[in-house]
């Protein structure tokens, strides 16, 4: 250790021990308050502030703080300095600076945009902006309340700062368990921009494989509700995600960055909530295995049904369909409660069509009939006698109800039928005609399900987008935030859709074209999204370093895109060199292929890794690999779609599913022609694999691969290790 070093690391040492006694001493002071258990407001609610105090003391005291910034702001005679830590640790005294900066802090801004060149810095605090100068920036590793590392990125007039970050390399290098983290010690200057951009936008992000995309957005999270404390709230925000594994992997980030409450879900399992619609949901495996089958992989054109249903030219027809229905609404009737009184049509006709306008269309319904029994009442009163005007009232509660069964039920789901022809209920029924642009097979596919009472995802969205048409938004939760996490598997529809649930186009939307494998009903270009919003209202931002992946495997997965995937953006990544990428022939055939699956195992697993995953073309290859393999290992997991808890370990899983996961090795199952052909869609799917890949990457094959897999390059190896 140098001398510099050994100083550095004995300050540091000093600094931790004051901070911990100062922790110490603080939590010993809150715990020796008695927990205030009886009924007066006011002291419950010093007693819920002590409460808060007492758990974030708790949980800092194993890691404090994890970075120091030396800062002397203009005007000021000499440098501060600053320790940044998950939360924020004031003294004791009111007034005294923090002893410690919550990373969300303004001034903790400059820890992570400070790159080493700069000469002057500024950052934006709430009275305006700060100026000044680095002296130094350090990493500082505590675990369990022990200095573990200190590590100098940038002195002030010493060596020009390191290429790489070496702390950085430190913490990608370290193996990974089951759980997605958290990143504050590391995050890069270009992702912190993205966590600390403004609310009322939306943000699209386009970010490579392993780009930190979905950390980012969770860290974005927890920055909002700092941030924007007075008008946000945890419960109002909500993570869109692909499917409940992939929840269950994200879910421990949140409660790490001491956020709670917020709403992870599916857009299905939302959606088909909101409509009421969960028991006529189509078996999702069926689209799944229509695609992903090995007869699939059709280039998917904007017919798909996906792609056709989410499309601006189908909404355009439900606008058309809501309006038609809308103006065709009220019956074209009179209302005779009795014989000889009579309500004109016009007059109905003018309360629906001008005096509740403002409404929507299921809403003036209720309106209008609500008006037409407070009319019944009110000629009611004048009759006379007694018996009559009972017998009166009687007649008019039947009619009313009969007349109320002429109105269109400004059901969603029937409009929905109507549209498709498959509708018994005709009231208000719209021409054919009208929709002659669905594509004859959606049409007629349809049309099927509907008229066997089945609905697909892929129809929730226009479903809701009638339901909005048609009865508008009152009275449904809206949100403070939305996150949609692989919005590349989103159709323009689904966000416009989700734009009226939220405040002030609050998005955040981030997704990978090149991943883009579910691109049958996905959009294909960002623009397609961010056409959606005003210029002012929404941002781009593009990712492009990988940080999960050794330089390796990105190079290896690089050349699968330049050889399959036209204009696709490659992956940048960082100075972390491993293994090369094994490519291995087995013989052809099933057997040998087990063998081959069983060899890779035996070799990767069990070793320095804590997650190894062998992933193949179906679910049905994983199934049969899973029982073939199950004797010589039987903690193997296999994964279907179905599943809600991510296990980690080891397991077997189609590669679709493995989008948005990440293991320390993976072993392609098998790469061969006989698997995937040369279409985009091919490369697409074998490069969401291949990055899956934190440390190792082995591709197995029979023999001869797809034209795109480069099996000879510079990042690769063929054959079996040397043991
Ligand atoms: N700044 C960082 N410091 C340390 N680790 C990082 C950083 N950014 C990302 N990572 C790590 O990189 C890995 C990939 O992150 P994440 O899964 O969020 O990326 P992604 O862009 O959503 O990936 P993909 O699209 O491939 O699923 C994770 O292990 C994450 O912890």
């Amino acid at each position: 250790m140098s001398e510099n070093v050994q100083s550095a690391y004995r300050e540091e040492q000093d600094k931790l021990d004051s901070v911990l006694e100062e922790i110490g001493t603080q939590l010993a002071r809150l715990r020796a308050v008695p927990v205030y258990t009886g009924h007066d407001f006011t002291e419950q609610v010093l007693e819920a502030g002590r409460e808060e105090r007492r758990q974030r003391l708790s949980k800092s005291e194993p890691e404090p703080y994890f970075g120091r910034m030396d800062f002397e702001e203009d005007g000021k005679p000499a440098p501060a300095p600053l320790y940044i830590g998950k939360t924020g640790l004031d003294g004791r005294d009111p007034g005294s600076l923090p002893i410690v900066v919550d990373w969300r802090a303004p001034v903790a801004s400059l820890f992570y945009s400070f790159t080493g060149g700069e000469e002057r810095v500024e950052y934006e605090a709430p009275e305006g902006v700060i100026g000044g100068a680095v002296h130094l920036k350090r990493n500082i590793m505590v675990r369990k309340s022990e200095l573990e590392r200190v590590v100098d990125t940038y002195t002030r007039g010493g060596e020009e700062p390191a290429v790489s970050d070496e702390f950085l390399l430190y913490r990608l290098g370290e193996n990974k368990d089951n759980r997605l983290r958290d990143i504050v010690s590391t995050i890069q200057a270009e992702q912190d921009k993205i966590i600390r951009a403004e609310k009322n936008k939306a943000l699209i992000i386009q970010g490579v494989a392993g780009s930190g995309k979905t950390t980012v957005a969770l860290h974005r999270l927890a920055f909002l509700l700092y941030q924007y404390k007075e008008q946000v709230s945890a419960e109002k925000m909500i993570i869109f995600a692909p499917n409940g594994m992939f929840l269950d992997y994200i879910s421990g980030v949140l409660p790490e960055l001491g956020v709670g409450d917020i709403q992870q879900r599916t857009f299905t399992d939302w959606a088909s909530k909101l409509l009421g619609a969960e028991q006529m949901l189509a078996d999702p495996s069926e689209t799944l295995d229509f695609w992903f089958g090995e007869s699939g992989g059709a280039a998917p054109g904007d017919d798909a049904p996906g792609r056709f249903k989410g499309s601006e030219r189908f909404r355009a027809m439900l606008d058309a369909a809501a309006s038609a229905l809308e103006a065709s609404g009220a019956p074209e009737l009179e209302f005779s409660p009795w014989d000889g009184k009579t309500l004109p049509y016009e007059t109905i006709l003018h309360w629906y069509a001008d005096e509740y306008k403002h409404y929507s269309a299921s809403g003036r319904k209720e309106r209008v009939l609500a008006r037409i029994r407070r009319w019944i009442e009110m000629e009611l009163k004048p009759v006379k006698p007694e018996t009559l005007r009972k017998e009166y009232k009687k007649k008019a509660v039947q009619r009313e109800k009969a007349y109320a069964k002429k109105w269109p039920d400004f059901s969603p789901l029937t409009l929905y039928k109507q549209i498709f022809g498959a509708a018994k209920d005709t009231r208000g029924v719209l021409p054919g005609e009208a929709f002659e642009g669905i594509p004859a097979s959606v049409l007629k596919s349809t049309r099927k399900d509907l008229k066997e009472g089945r609905i697909r995802e892929e129809d929730l969205p226009p479903l809701l987008y009638l339901h909005l048409l048609l009865n508008g938004i009152e009275g449904t939760e809206r949100f403070d935030h939305i996150v949609i996490d692989e919005a590349q598997d989103f159709s323009p529809l689904q966000v416009s859709v989700l734009d009226r649930f939220v405040r002030g186009h609050s998005f955040t939307i981030l997704g990978d074209l090149s991943q883009g494998i579910h691109a049958y009903k996905g959009v294909h270009a960002w623009e397609e999204m961010s056409g959606l919003f005003g210029a002012d209202e929404t941002s781009y931002h593009a990712l492009t370093r990988s940080y999960r992946s050794t330089m390796e495997i990105i190079g290896f997965a690089n050349t699968i895109l330049t050889g399959g995937v036209p204009n696709a953006i490659e992956a940048v990544p960082v100075f972390r060199s491993g293994n090369k990428v094994r490519t291995i022939e087995f013989g052809a055939g099933e057997k040998e292929s087990a063998e081959a699956a069983a060899r890779a195992i035996r070799a990767l697993w069990g070793r320095e890794h804590k997650t190894v995953s062998l992933l193949t073309r179906t679910q049905d290859q994983a199934k049969a690999l899973h029982e073939a393999l199950l004797p010589e290992f039987p903690e193997l997991n296999l994964i279907d779609g179905g599943m809600t808890q991510y296990e980690g370990g080891l397991s077997v899983l189609p590669l679709h599913l493995s989008k948005g996961l990440e293991f320390d090795a993976v072993v392609i199952a098998d790469a061969g022609r006989n698997r995937y052909g040369d279409s985009e869609w091919d490369a697409k799917m074998l490069y969401v694999g291949c990055t899956r890949a934190l440390h190792e990457l082995w591709v197995l094959h029979g023999g001869e691969t797809p034209a795109f897999l480069d099996r000879g390059g510079e990042w690769s190896e063929a054959g079996w290790p040397k043991i």
